[in-house]
Formats: C-alpha cells, structure tokens, sequence
C-alpha cells in the first residue's frame, strides 16, 4: 500500500497526565512470520492477535498470490492454508509489499529455492532500501536475481530447482537477512547456516521449531549460529501473536515524559532479542516494574507499570543496538526530557530503515528546540528542562518517525506538527486512539 498521494499532517499538543491501560496490538515481526510460515505447512493455521496493520496485510495477499488460502474471520482472527514447503506457484501478478521491509526480504527468500519466477515492488521508501543484503545470500543457493541498480526494487527472482544449502556470514546484525536465509533454506537438502555478530529478534527460530522444523542456535567465539535442517514437513500449528513491544514503546515514553502519568502496558515481551529499551530506560532511572511474568505464544511476556519520573542520559552500547533497533526514534524523544546527553552508538542501520532514520529524527528535533550530534554510525542527544516544541518534522514515509513527534508533542512546551502522520497505519492503526484513550490531544 502507498501513502505517496495521501500525506495526512498531525499535530500533538501539551498533554495533562496520561492514565489508564494500554492494550498493544500485535507483534509485526511474529504476525509477518506466522502467515508466511503458515503458508508454507500443510494444514490449517490459526492466528489469533494477528497485526492488521498495512504492513502485514501486505504480505497476507502475498502469500494468497503464492497459493495459499489466506481467510480474515474476525479482528485478529486469520487462517492460512498452507501448500507445504517447496509448494508456492508462480503469482500472476507482481507482489507489492508496500512499505515492508520484513515483509518483502522474508518472502524473496520464502519462494528463491522454489523453480518459480516473482517480481516483488513497494513504495517510495522501500524502493530505496537495500536489498542486496538479502539477494547476494539468495544468489547462493543458486536463484537467479536481477534488480534495479544498487540492489534496489523492483527485484526478479527466478527461484532454483536444485537449491545448494548455504553457510553464510551476514554482513550486518540483521533479523530480516537471517530469516530470509533460513526460510530459503527450508527448501534446500541439508543444513543451512548463518553466522551473525551480534543476536537479532528469534521470532523466525522460535517459529520454525514450533511448526516442527529442526534448528538450533549456539553462540561460538565465532559468532551466534543458527542451523537449520532442510526438507522438513512443517506442519500447521496455531498461533497467538502476543503484543508488540516496538509499538508498545510510544506509550511507554509518553507515560515516562508527562508529568503525573502512570499507565499499565499488559503483555509486554520480555523476549532478550527485544528488551534493549526496557534496560536502557532502566539505566535512566525510569520507574517500571514489570508483573505477572508468563508466556503467550511461545514468547516470555510480562505487565508493566511505567511512571514520569526524572531520567538521566546514558550512553547506549554498540552491542545493545541489534535489540532495540526500531526503539531508538522513540529514545531520541525520551532522551530530550533527560538531563544530561545520551549518546547511541553503533547504529548506522537507522540510516536505511523506512527513511534514514537519524537524519529525520536529527532535522526534527532540531526544528523544535533540541540540541543533535551525529556521526554515521552514531547519534547524540542533549537534553534540557523545557523543551520548546513549535516545529514540524518531515517523516518520509516512516511511521516510526511519525508516532516519535507525536510524543514529543504530548510534553513539549508547544505543539508539534508531523507534514504525513498516515504511515502510522504500516504498524500501529489505533495509535492515536490509544493514545487518545489515554489523555492524549494529538490528531
Ligand atoms: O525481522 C524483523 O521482523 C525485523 C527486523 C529488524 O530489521 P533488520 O533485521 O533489518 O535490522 C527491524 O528493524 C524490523 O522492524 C523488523
Ligand atoms: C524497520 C521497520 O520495519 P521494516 O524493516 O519491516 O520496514 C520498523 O518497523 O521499524
């Protein structure tokens, strides 16, 4: 789906004490993952908790493009009838996956290792982003790929018949490049492996073992390895999709920057390849206990109950990225409340999300009184007592950005405007209700 004709400006002004409970809808990473996996079982799948955000249910008509039955019952509520591994057909038409990142990486590498040929398209943005990342490794187990010049979309994959299973090093600490990996994988005779720096999110080896594949993961001197048997018959299996702790971080910041707020976020993952937020606040000094600590949908979940409170700055380590990388929009705006500077590191993958993340959250806070330093790979904030607010920030095309300004709006001095608010709608369509349920004025 594309915004690109449709830019929707949003203002959020000075909020009073934000109260109540917040319900987070789905995990994109787990829902994305579910409907591609239950598209490659045999069997029936039931999602319940599925994200309907643009985002995945871009990848929902995908996979029905691939041959899957793909059938929403009610909020939340979807089935997949898979075609077993190696069983996608050829789509007639061109795939667009929208806005998605995770959605068009995992589904090159869920059809590369089948003799069938897809061109895949997205929007504005994701046109932009690399993809080379993903169809050199595909390239390996012997697709056959053409793209547009620097790797970008459009992307033709000619799938291969006779896939070789690959060993391969990523380049980068990436989730969307391991799981593409392993899904083309699934498809090829023997055992594939890849070998990241640094742990990324586990959702795709959560999944996949749950779903009967045969994968472990190790952390070696060498790096943290993930293995995976191919051919496996994976057969349909129910899925909750618990709730989304990258969305659930909006409200989070905000209960931590309006004075007097005091919320409580039911659900939250406590999941290690997610947390890095959660320990960074902590170093902040911000007020959460979390409670009721349990598993939903095979993930470890917890409540949280987060209050305003003082924050200090920090300095958030290299190491800590790959476990927070969507959050750190959101922890500019929570690190311009702080006193002190907190400085972020290691993070040059910010620069080719949905836009170039610490450009747009550098222009942006700039543009309502707040103090940025930059370097390629890192990104500095300095806080202050009152922050004036007043500016508009440019989000381009990332929702991320969008529903960052819209917090810092709820606490700066004035409003603050965003120029397109409608990308929210790619991973959290009831944000501004929520936030609104929660005594927000944004809109
Ligand atoms: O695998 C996933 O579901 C995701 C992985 C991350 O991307 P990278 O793996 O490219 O860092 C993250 O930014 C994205 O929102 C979702
Ligand atoms: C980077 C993100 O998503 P994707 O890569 O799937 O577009 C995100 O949701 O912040």
């Amino acid at each position: 789906m594309s915004h690109a004709n449709q830019s929707r400006p949003m203002t959020s002004r000075r909020s009073g004490p934000l109260t109540g409970e917040a319900q987070i809808p789905g995990d994109k990473s787990i829902s994305h993952r579910a409907l591609i996996l239950g598209a490659l079982s045999v069997g029936e799948t039931r999602i319940t908790g599925l994200l309907e955000g643009e985002d995945v249910l871009d990848t929902a008509k995908a996979m029905a493009a691939f041959g899957a039955k793909v059938e929403r019952h009610g909020r939340g509520e979807w089935s997949v009838n898979g075609v077993g591994v190696g069983g996608f057909s050829e789509p007639e038409g061109v795939i667009d996956c929208g806005n998605s990142g995770t959605g068009v990486r995992l589904i090159m590498g869920a059809m590369a290792t089948t003799p069938i040929t897809a061109t895949f398209t997205g929007d504005a943005s994701l046109s932009r982003r690399p993809m080379a990342r993903v169809t050199d490794p595909l390239s390996e187990f012997g697709a056959q790929i053409t793209s547009r010049e620097g790797g970008r979309l459009p992307i033709t994959i000619q799938g291969v018949q006779d896939p070789m299973p690959v060993r391969y090093r990523t380049p980068v600490a990436s989730a969307q490049i391991k799981s593409a990996i392993l899904l083309a994988g699934l498809n090829a005779p023997g055992k594939t492996v890849v070998i990241e720096s640094e742990p990324t999110r586990d959702h795709s080896e959560r999944m996949l073992a749950g779903f009967g594949a045969e994968i472990h993961s190790e952390t070696t001197p060498d790096g943290h390895v993930v293995t995976l048997t191919g051919r496996p018959e994976l057969r349909a299996q129910p899925v909750a999709v618990p709730r989304d702790p990258s969305s659930a971080a909006f409200p989070v910041a905000a209960a931590l920057i309006v004075p007097g707020s005091a919320i409580r976020v039911p659900g939250i993952s406590r999941n290690p390849t997610r947390d890095g937020l959660y320990i960074t606040l902590r170093e902040m000094g911000a007020d959460l206990v979390f409670e009721n600590d349990r598993e939903e949908g095979g993930e470890p979940v917890a409540d949280l109950i987060v209050r305003h409170g003082k924050l200090k700055g920090v300095s958030v380590p290299a190491e800590r990225a790959a476990s927070m990388i969507d959050e750190f929009p959101i922890l500019s705006v929570i690190a311009a409340f702080a006193e002190g500077k907190t400085v972020m590191n290691g993070v040059a993958e910010l620069r080719v999300k949905e836009s170039d993340r610490i450009d747009a959250m550098a222009r942006g806070l700039e543009a309502n009184g707040v103090t940025v330093e930059e370097t390629p790979d890192s990104m500095t904030v300095h806080g202050m007592e009152k922050v004036p607010g007043g500016g508009t920030a440019v989000t381009h095309l990332d929702h991320r950005i969008a529903m960052s300004f819209m917090v810092l709006g709820m606490a700066s001095e004035a409003p603050v405007t965003v120029d397109d608010g409608s990308p929210i709608a790619t991973s959290f369509p009831d944000f501004t209700a929520l936030m609104r349920g929660l005594g927000a004025d944004l809109g």
